[in-house]
């Protein structure tokens, strides 16, 4: 299964070290306003090379649309874009060639495909995340016709906790917690982490404001469930949590309930869905990032031909990949809400009599 979506789908190919990577984006209504300088400023987002918090390899990430935009708008068709790879050095993995690094996904690949991408990663590698921000980009600006917003910050880092997020100050990745004391903590742990060879860890907090109530197909296509499938989608994401999340088991029904008034909920710990539906409140999710697998520490594993061996590697590689990971993150969300809203179109007679004016 390689695409993501029932009505606003998207599918990506193209590899780390290959010539380029790309995605197509089915189901877009026509008649949206493409606006390319925010769709680059969102790949800027999440780009490599940016900040001694990321991947040393540069790459611009300039993408180019192929198809389904015309004059500027949607036209209905399926969009292609295409991002060219400029910086694949495959002579960093040279060393790594016949082995599995521990930690990614070199063995489990290996033994399902038998084919060994010995030029990087290949399609394990987060640099396809570029293609899903992309269409994410065209997700965001369906939301954006129904001023619907989707944003993201780093919430923790190395289990340094930030109680709240800058979100006004995300043009680039980068920590950005209100607490500044925080914020350096966090930025410290990833440089330690980085001068030690090793890597840590991240959690991503996602917020949707001016969600409609509605969306989430009952009962296995819920607004829940595909956002955790949507984010456990994303490489080195090893667990979600939907509003209070986790701490919600350690308190009682009165703690947990949000309480109704005319005006809305008095609080949100259900993080704006109830029964799979999104309730009209803010939707607030986090994403965990275990540490990032290629550090530069020896460590043991074997090769293609089950030799014992040590993995000693090269190359650029995040020391926290939830920094950019949050960006990738928020495009999915982007995405998932996207699908919603066009699934949601014919959930009851009314709505498609309105659609038909009848
Ligand atoms: C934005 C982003 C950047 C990443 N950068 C790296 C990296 O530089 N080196 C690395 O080994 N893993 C990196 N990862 C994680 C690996 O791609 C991931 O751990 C690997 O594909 C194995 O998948 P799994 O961790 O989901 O099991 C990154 C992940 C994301 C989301
Ligand atoms: C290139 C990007 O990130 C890469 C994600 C990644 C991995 O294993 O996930 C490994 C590194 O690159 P390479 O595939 O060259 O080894 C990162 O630099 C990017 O995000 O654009």
């Amino acid at each position: 299964m390689n695409s993501f979506g029932v009505k606003f789908k998207f599918t990506t190919f193209g590899e780390s070290h290959g010539k380029a990577l790309g995605c197509i984006v089915d189901g877009v209504p026509a008649g949206i306003k493409i606006d390319e300088e925010f769709i680059q400023s969102e790949m800027n987002r999440r780009k490599p090379g940016q900040n001694k918090y990321a991947t040393a390899r540069k790459e611009s990430d300039t993408v180019e649309i192929l198809s389904g935009v015309f004059e500027g708008v949607t036209t209905g068709t399926p969009i292609s874009m295409i991002i060219f790879n400029e910086n694949q050095k495959s002579k960093d993995y040279s060393n790594v060639k016949d082995l599995f690094r521990p930690g990614h996904a070199d063995f489990t690949y290996f033994n399902k495909y038998e084919i060994r991408d010995y030029r990087g990663g290949g399609r394990s590698s987060a640099r396809e995340t570029a293609a899903r921000v992309a269409a994410g980009a065209i997700a965001k600006l369906l939301l954006k016709e129904l001023n619907i917003k989707v944003q993201s910050g780093i919430c923790e880092i190395d289990g340094i906790k930030a109680l709240n997020i800058d979100f006004s100050n995300v043009e680039t990745s980068e920590i950005y917690a209100l607490d500044k004391q925080v914020e350096e903590a966090q930025k410290e742990a990833i440089l330690k982490a980085k001068n030690s060879h090793n890597s840590v860890g991240g959690v991503a907090l996602i917020n949707i404001q001016n969600c409609p109530v509605g969306l989430g197909e009952p009962l296995y296509y819920k607004l829940d469930s595909q956002l955790a499938n949507a984010m456990m989608s994303i490489n080195a994401v090893k667990a979600i949590e939907i509003g209070d999340g986790i701490n919600s088991v350690a308190i009682k029904g009165n703690e947990n309930n949000d309480a109704i008034r005319a005006n809305g909920f008095k609080s949100n710990h259900s993080g704006g869905i109830l029964g799979g539906i999104s309730n009209g409140d803010e939707i607030n999710l986090k994403v965990y990032f275990k540490p990032t697998p290629s550090i530069f520490i020896k460590q043991e594993t074997i090769d293609i031909y089950n030799n014992e061996v040590e993995c000693e590697l090269k190359g650029r590689h995040d020391p926290c990949v939830a920094v950019r990971g949050s960006v990738v993150a928020e495009s999915m969300a982007a995405l998932v809400i996207a699908d919603m809203l066009l699934l949601n179109m014919s959930s009851t007679i009314k709505n498609i009599k309105k659609v038909y004016g009848k």
